[in-house]
Order: structure tokens, then sequence, then C-alpha cells
């Protein structure tokens, strides 16, 4: 049997907003057993997750081969819904790979980039999903490009609030315009950012994690325990703390010597959710035969 295995992703890293994104050790993997007369994928993610042609990975597959022979799937995530660890673009890939490998398309990362952001519309999250490491990425709604890199050695602390958060209602609260010069200076950090990870400079591109004013400026009053775990990470000796993805979940890039013991301390916040000390994951999408 065929599996497929797809990383989490966390997407912007602050002033990156749309264009930059991380694999993590975290996965969504689907089997590929049986053909059989109607789509049917088996799952524990619950009712609201359909288990008929309905399910985005299904649908994703049919959008590229709409005659595609029915399977029996077998799905397991690790990855939580709607929390801003890219849940719905790792289904997205999944969906790619799955017609690709029923189908014989024989598609390269490039091919499935192209395909998977027309369908998500921004690369941050499908990039680093299908490629791993870091990456940068950018789409122009016509063609997306993107770039992977290593990233220098951290822990991602990872806080998974108990609720949900649509990227849609994440991104109805952003502004169409904003000033030039706030513009100027989170493009600005989000390219030090940039130098600083193909430095191996974790420090530095952690200061640059948390001068955006792309979006975190307008979802902080959807996300209160953001400031909060920023304040108390900083004080114990984090790199950076960022939005991860359209949110909840936020993302504290910590020294891995002292991840143990800043996490202690994070989970000491009367906070709401579940912590995860978190590895970046090297490669994306991966087959098993
Ligand atoms: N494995 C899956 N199977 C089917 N549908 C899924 C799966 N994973 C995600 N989805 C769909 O994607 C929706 C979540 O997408 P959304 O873009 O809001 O959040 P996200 O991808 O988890 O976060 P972000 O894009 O901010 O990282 C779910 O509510 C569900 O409809
Ligand atoms: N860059 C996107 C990621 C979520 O898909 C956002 O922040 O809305």
């Amino acid at each position: 049997m065929t599996t497929i295995r797809v990383p989490a992703t966390s997407a912007n890293l602050g002033p990156g907003f749309d264009s930059i994104g991380l694999a993590l050790d975290l996965y969504l993997t689907v089997t590929i057993a049986e053909a059989r007369s109607d789509w049917f994928i088996e799952h524990e993610m619950g009712a609201e997750v359909p288990s008929d042609k309905h399910n985005l990975i299904i649908k994703t597959a049919l959008a590229l081969i709409p005659d595609l022979e029915p399977h029996h799937l077998i799905m397991r995530s690790e990855i939580p819904l709607a929390r801003g660890l890219g849940s719905s673009s790792s289904a997205i890939i999944a969906g790619i790979a799955l017609a690709d490998q029923l189908g014989d398309l024989d598609l390269t990362q490039y091919d499935m980039l192209q395909m998977a952001v027309k369908l998500e519309g921004h690369p941050d999250n499908v990039a680093p999903a299908i490629y791993g490491g870091f990456v940068t990425a950018t789409y122009d709604d016509v063609e997306a490009d993107a770039i992977s890199a290593p990233f220098p050695a951290a822990r991602a602390l990872t806080f998974i609030p108990d609720t949900e958060l649509l990227t849609s209602a994440s991104r109805a609260v952003l502004p169409k315009q904003m000033p030039l010069r706030a513009a100027v200076a989170t493009s600005s950090a989000a390219n030090v950012l940039v130098a600083a990870v193909l430095r191996g400079d974790l420090e530095l591109a952690g200061r640059m994690m948390e001068r955006d004013q792309f979006h975190e400026t307008y979802r902080e009053k959807l996300v209160p325990h953001l400031e909060q775990i920023r304040d108390c990470a900083r004080d114990h000796g984090a790199c950076g703390t960022y939005l991860s993805g359209a949110g909840p979940t936020v993302i504290s890039m910590v020294p891995t010597v002292e991840a143990d013991e800043i996490l202690e301390e994070l989970e000491k916040l009367p906070l709401n959710g579940r912590w995860l000390n978190l590895a970046i994951a090297p490669a994306g999408l991966a087959i098993e035969k």
C-alpha cells in the first residue's frame, strides 16, 4: 500500500506575511487502500470532516482528475484543524499527491506548488508542506516560486488554543491598505529575517519575527494570548514569538538547549490549550510504498 505523508506548517513568522513558512514535525498521513465503487476516507477527526468525496483531500484530487477511480483511504492526522498549523494546506497537498499516485501524473514539486497555490490562494503554507524546512515563496496570481533552506538549530514551542480560528475569519480583520512607512518597516524586517536564517543567526531572526505590522497588529484582538506568551517567552530567553499562520496558535522560537526550561515557564501561563515542543521538519511531502 502507498502512504502519503505531509508535514504541518507554520506560516508568516511575523513579517513574512503570505510569503514565509516552516515545515513542522507533525504529520498528516493518507494510506491508499483498495479500489471500490465510491470514495471512502476512514478517519477519527469527527463528523465535521467528511468521509466521502466531499472531503478536501478527495475534492482536490478530483479537481485534478475528475474521473479518478474511487478508493478506500485511511487518514491519520496529528495536525489540529483551523489552528494556524496548515491543516488545509496539508490536505490539499495530500490530495494532489493522491491524484499523482493514482493517475501516474509524475508531478514535480514545482508542478505541485502551482496547483496547490491556485487552490489555497497563498504559498506560505503549501510551499513548506511540499519542500520542507524554511521556505520563502511568492505568487502573483499566475505563477508561484519558492526556495527552501535549512533553518538554524531551534525548537518551536507551540501553544495550540482549545478554540478554532478559521483563516477566512482571521483574514477578514485585515485592512485593504496600510501606511507606506509601516510596510517599509515590516518588509525590511522580513528581508533581514531571511538573511539571518540563511546565516544561521537564530537570535537576529527571532528579533525580526517580532517586527510585523502586516497582520499581527490587526489580529491581536482575536488572539489576546499572543502578547502574554511573547512577554513571558522574552523574559525567559526565547529568540522570537509570532502568530502561526492565521492563528490562533502562537510559536516561540527558542535555542534547542533552553527549550525544556523555557517551556516549563510558558506552561505556567493561565491559558486554555496545550503546548508542544516541536522540531522543524527538514523534508516535505513524502511517499512511502
Ligand atoms: N485532513 C483534512 N481533511 C479534510 N478537511 C480538512 C483537513 N484538514 C483541514 N481540513 C479543512 O480545512 C479547514 C481549516 O482550514 P483553515 O485554512 O481555516 O485552517 P488551517 O489550515 O488549519 O490554518 P492556517 O491556514 O492558518 O495554517 C477545516 O475546517 C477543514 O474544513
Ligand atoms: N498567510 C496566511 C496563512 C494562512 O493560510 C494568513 O496569515 O492568513
